[in-house]
């Protein structure tokens, strides 16, 4: 699809009116799905400006406080965090919120409790921050499932039970990617209307791609079928051409780029973090439930990632996603290596 040829054919379709559009096909919410994605929406303008001029609002550096990651968080990220929980309450629309940067769910007091629990990476990439490479903001939307009750449980739910899922990027251009859970489409952000514009509408990942995307620094740890497939990547034995090798160590940036162009993204486990190092609700999720909604795949190296339980909310995940025939050649490797 030539995006931009099609620009005007989405006749400036800005977000708010493809939320209303969307809206019809949740009769049940009375326009509380749109003014939630409008809050979100809001905190992604934020923090793009804050992003861009971090470097002149002295944003740039450590906040000197530690996340229950154990990471240092940056100062962008507890200004990220604290705008998107405000936002998020401000809409009185959400009853619990999960971020990458509290250690506890918040609990929406009832006076202002709506029915969505949003789980959410308020900036990612915090290793890129600094050095204003690519970052960006990864979200996901569950229901409640008895408004009056909320309890941990209902963000404790498989990833294919989120009724919608996005991110925002911070980079060359400011794009939000959206899936309400009837395909994925792409928004610019054209910064003297402050409007997101449709752009990339109706987003379908190709089937195969010609780029894989992993931190290699970690391949020592790696275990047997991952190390084969990216030694296939490099040296194919079918007679294709090698794979190049892609690799921001931005989550937002090396998804977006896998859904454009198609390829692979993978941050397996190793033997120093068995379970992977990216956060199930809050980064698998989300990329998993859009990657399927372009047509691509995402897997565990056990098994379809929307479909994995979580009994944390920082649980950690191994995960494979992109091109649908790209994650089946891992998935083959993996169920190969099962056999043996
Ligand atoms: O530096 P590594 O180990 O390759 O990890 C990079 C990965 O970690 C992350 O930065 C984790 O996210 P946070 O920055 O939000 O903690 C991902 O965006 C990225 O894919």
């Amino acid at each position: 699809m030539d995006h931009a040829r099609d620009a005007h054919r989405t006749d400036l379709m800005t977000i708010t009116r493809f939320v209303l559009n969307e809206q019809s096909k949740h009769p049940d919410s009375r326009g509380d799905f749109t003014i939630l994605l409008n809050h979100i929406v809001l905190g992604c303008k934020f923090v793009c400006s804050a992003v861009n001029k971090a470097g002149l609002a002295k944003l740039i550096g450590l906040a000197g406080d530690t996340n229950v990651q154990g990471e240092e968080q940056k100062k962008l990220d507890v200004l990220s965090n604290e705008v998107f929980i405000k936002a998020l309450v401000s809409s009185s629309r959400t009853c619990i919120l999960v971020s990458e940067e509290d250690e506890e769910a918040t609990f929406v007091e009832p006076s202002r409790r709506g029915k969505y629990c949003v789980v959410f990476d308020p900036l990612d990439g915090s290793s890129n921050i600094d050095c204003g490479v690519s970052i960006g903001t990864i979200f996901g939307i569950y229901m409640v499932k008895d408004e009056g009750k909320p309890k941990i449980d209902d963000v404790l739910q498989p990833g294919k039970n989120m009724v919608a899922a996005g991110y925002c990027m911070y980079g060359s251009s400011c794009m939000f990617v959206l899936s309400t859970g009837t395909g994925v489409n792409g928004f610019t952000l054209d910064p003297s209307l402050g409007e997101f514009i449709l752009t990339h509408p109706n987003i379908k990942i190709p089937n195969k791609g010609k780029i894989y995307s992993v931190n290699e620094g970690n391949a020592k740890n790696w275990d047997n079928p991952t190390t084969k497939y990216v030694e296939n990547c490099k040296f194919p034995n079918d007679g294709s051409p090698a794979k190049s090798l892609r690799y921001v160590g931005s989550m937002v940036a090396d998804v977006h780029r896998t859904l454009l162009y198609g390829g692979i993204f993978l941050y397996p486990a190793d033997k120093k973090s068995p379970n992977g190092k990216l956060r199930v609700l809050y980064e698998v999720f989300p990329m998993s439930f859009l990657m399927e909604q372009a047509g691509g795949q995402a897997f565990t190296g056990k098994q379809r990632a929307l479909d994995l339980v979580p009994k944390k909310i920082h649980e950690r995940s191994p995960i494979f996603l992109g091109s649908y025939d790209d994650v089946e050649e891992i998935k083959a490797l993996y169920a190969a290596g099962e056999q043996k």
